[in-house]
């Protein structure tokens, strides 16, 4: 049994209309352990109809939610903010046990959380308008910005809080209400900010947490015409999937979607400072984050030694449980993401790339897998076009910097990337010569509430975080005030 601090915060119900509910059915799904393999509880198995309830509360709740004040609203969104910071450790165990993550990821996860509501609390007031100058006499022009009304929200299990948060946050401040459907690997984490939520006293039916089956719930998420907007988080085939059922109601979308970002370092490079990027960067959440470094692009004259020193690091990297406090690396989310791991590197094996640490399911057993450093990788191997997914840093080797940008973008993708030069005016040129939404320059960690994260291509649509992560939830109306003499 889990030793939380405030037992209240483990829910095994829904969360529809400021109610604890279970499925129509009576069915339930259970939620696994990924490190020990342990069933910690079970939640509802919902779908449809439930879903469509939800929405309806959502719909009825929107004109009093949206009519107060973006004051009044920002008070309890920090209020639900504080809340999560007084209980980060018990948020971060729930969060360890269900994800796997470590705990200190798990704490720092609920803070960058904490961060996205607080920061949308006050950006919610500085939803401005605009006045144009009229080109016509006797007529004034206006514009206005309005919450696009009720959103629906898909999260993944990677960040079962800060997801949730990055898009629940700027929703309720813009004046919109919302459904979240987490992934199923992780709805504590859900159901617990759906505790803490009420406790801050967001209204009945303002938010609202339906866990079950996707297809059904996403079904109605993006058929029902009461939902105005659709923001997902998850792999790029269920985005597309979702982006296409959304048509049929022109609802707005978000979409941050798979990646395969590349890590490109220099020969003129801080070596140190690029493996350290690449430790982080590559082996955040074991791998399992979508601004996770896929490809290490490393110039001739660096590659023996960037690799040396990257396998040196990475083999003293502590594998386990995360609940235990010295554990770097935890186990993988499911068997399936293990196999896909150890298809990346048979493959890459296959075709002519060497291990020069790692390579193998970990003596751990399970979900847990070792963290690996493959050399000799090359553009025909799976690794280099599929998003791994896991902790392999496989490294390619360039020779010139037109190499080095033309391998970076030869992707559907175009999430994030990053690179290590101390050449400033390569710093300017690859830069912007990089198809990317996010770029990390000297350094592998990009992510904070202020910058506007998201994608280009097929990683995704519309941005998160910062000032322009609240327009994704708002609606522009221009009104035309005629007759002025
Ligand atoms: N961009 C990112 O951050 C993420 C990328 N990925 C990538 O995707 C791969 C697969 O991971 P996976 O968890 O399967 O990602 P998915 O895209 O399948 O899952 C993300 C969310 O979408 C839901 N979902 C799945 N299918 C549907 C559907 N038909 N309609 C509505 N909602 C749906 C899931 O629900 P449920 O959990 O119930 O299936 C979950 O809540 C990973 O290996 C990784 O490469 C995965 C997660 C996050
Ligand atoms: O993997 C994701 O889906 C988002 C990455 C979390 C972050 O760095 O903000």
């Amino acid at each position: 049994m889990l030793k939380l601090k405030d037992k209240g915060l483990f829910h095994q119900l829904c969360f529809i209309n400021g109610a604890w509910t279970g499925a129509d059915s009576g069915e339930t799904v259970d939620v696994m352990n990924p490190a020990t393999g342990e069933k910690l509880g079970t939640v509802p198995k919902m779908g449809g109809a439930e879903a469509r309830r939800a929405i309806e509360a959502a719909h009825a709740a929107l004109p009093s939610w949206r009519a107060r004040t973006a004051q009044e609203r920002s008070v309890i969104i920090r209020r639900w903010a504080d809340l999560l910071l007084e209980h980060q450790d018990d948020l971060a165990v729930l969060m360890t046990a269900e994800q796997g993550k470590p705990l200190a990821e798990a704490r720092g996860e609920t803070v960058y959380a904490a961060s996205f509501l607080e920061w949308f609390a006050e950006e919610g007031k500085r939803v401005y308008g605009d006045v144009i100058p009229s080109d016509q006499a006797g007529k004034r022009i206006v514009v206005l910005k309005e919450p696009v009304g009720v959103c629906a929200a898909i999260t993944p299990w990677n960040f079962p809080s800060a997801m949730i948060t990055r898009k629940v946050g700027p929703a309720l401040a813009a004046g919109c209400t919302i459904v979240v459907k987490p992934a199923t690997a992780t709805p504590y984490s859900a159901l617990a900010l759906a505790v803490l939520a009420q406790r801050a006293g967001v209204p009945e039916g303002v938010f609202s947490v339906v866990t079950g089956s996707a297809a059904a719930i996403g079904g109605e998420m993006t058929g029902n015409p009461l939902v105005r907007k659709l923001t997902f988080t998850g792999s790029t085939e269920v985005g597309k999937k979702l982006m296409a059922q959304c048509a049929g109601t022109v609802k707005k979308v978000s979409l941050e979607l798979g990646g395969n970002a590349p890590f490109i370092v220099f020969d003129d490079a801080d070596l140190d400072a690029a493996v350290e990027g690449a430790l982080i960067s590559k082996y955040r959440n074991t791998g399992q984050t979508c601004v996770c470094t896929n490809r290490f692009l490393v110039q001739e004259g660096i590659y023996d030694r960037f690799a040396e020193k990257l396998a040196q690091s990475v083999a003293q990297l502590k594998v386990g449980d995360g609940l235990k406090g010295e554990t770097q690396q935890g186990p993988l989310i499911d068997m399936a993401a293990v196999e896909k791991v150890e298809e990346h590197i048979g493959d890459a094996l296959s075709k002519g790339a060497r291990v020069v640490t790692g390579g193998n399911r970990h003596a751990l057993g399970g979900c847990f897998f070792e963290p690996t450093v493959l050399a000799g990788v090359t553009p025909e191997m799976h690794i280099a076009r599929e998003e791994t997914f896991g902790p392999v840093a496989p490294l390619f080797r360039f020779s010139t910097e037109e190499e080095a940008v033309r391998l970076a973008n030869d992707t559907e993708f175009g999430l994030c990337a990053y690179f290590y030069s101390r050449d400033v005016t390569r710093v300017w040129r690859v830069a912007e010569a990089i198809e990317s939404g996010i770029i990390g320059i000297n350094t592998g960690l990009i992510s904070t509430v202020v910058a506007p994260f998201g994608g280009i291509k097929e990683s995704g649509i519309g941005r998160e975080g910062s000032r322009y992560g609240i327009e994704e939830f708002l609606e522009i109306k221009y009104l035309c005030i005629g007759g002025i003499r």
